[in-house]
């Protein structure tokens, strides 16, 4: 199994184990022996289909201890995945990335401390993530997806957003 680190503070990509024959294919989304997740507890699986090319979601994060970290995985289809630290005390607070999925085989996994979003690049995508924590309305938070403070390099600059998502608030560095 290879992997790749994206980002300081550990967000990386991995490819799990795959196993195709005349039938299909065979893949483990979530083992414990698998030594990249071994320590990562599983409190969701998140099912998300999105409809249209270039619809994005996010960014998003939860406060304090309802932060969670994330394991994406496209499913159907091809999505830009962005991650943004929020850790105050980083020495790469508010610095951002992106990472393009396109094959079930690749996920990437991203600690506590980052807010995440992605858009997608096909009609009907569907992603399917982990998450390490609950979900909590009252503790959630977000950046705007074009704040020009965190510089994200998306791939399409028109896209589809939910109100939630066009309400967020530019950061003030
Ligand atoms: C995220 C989430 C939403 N919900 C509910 C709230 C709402 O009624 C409905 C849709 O929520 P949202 O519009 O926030 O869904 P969405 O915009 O897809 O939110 C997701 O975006 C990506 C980028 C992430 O990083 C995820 O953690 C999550 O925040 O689902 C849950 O019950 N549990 C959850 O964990």
């Amino acid at each position: 199994m290879k992997k790749l680190d994206l980002f300081p503070g550990g967000a990386f990509l991995f490819e799990s184990h795959y196993f195709e024959d005349e039938r299909g294919v065979f893949l483990k989304v979530f083992n414990t022996d698998n030594s990249f997740l071994s320590d990562y507890t599983v409190k969701q699986i998140n099912y998300v289909t999105s409809a249209e090319k270039h619809t994005l979601r996010g960014l998003h994060f939860q406060h304090g201890d309802n932060a969670e970290s994330k394991v994406f995985r496209v499913i159907n289809g091809a999505a830009q995945v962005a991650f943004v630290d929020v850790r105050p005390d980083s020495p790469t607070y508010l610095q951002a990335s992106t990472v393009v999925l396109d094959n079930p085989k690749r996920a990437v996994a991203i600690p506590r401390g980052f807010a995440t979003g992605y858009l997608t690049l096909t009609n009907n995508t569907v992603m399917l993530y982990l998450a390490d924590n609950d979900y909590n309305v009252s503790t959630e938070g977000g950046l705007l997806w074009n704040d020009p403070a965190l510089n994200i390099n998306w791939l399409e600059k028109n896209p589809i957003l939910s109100d939630k998502d066009k309400a967020w608030a530019l950061v003030t560095k």
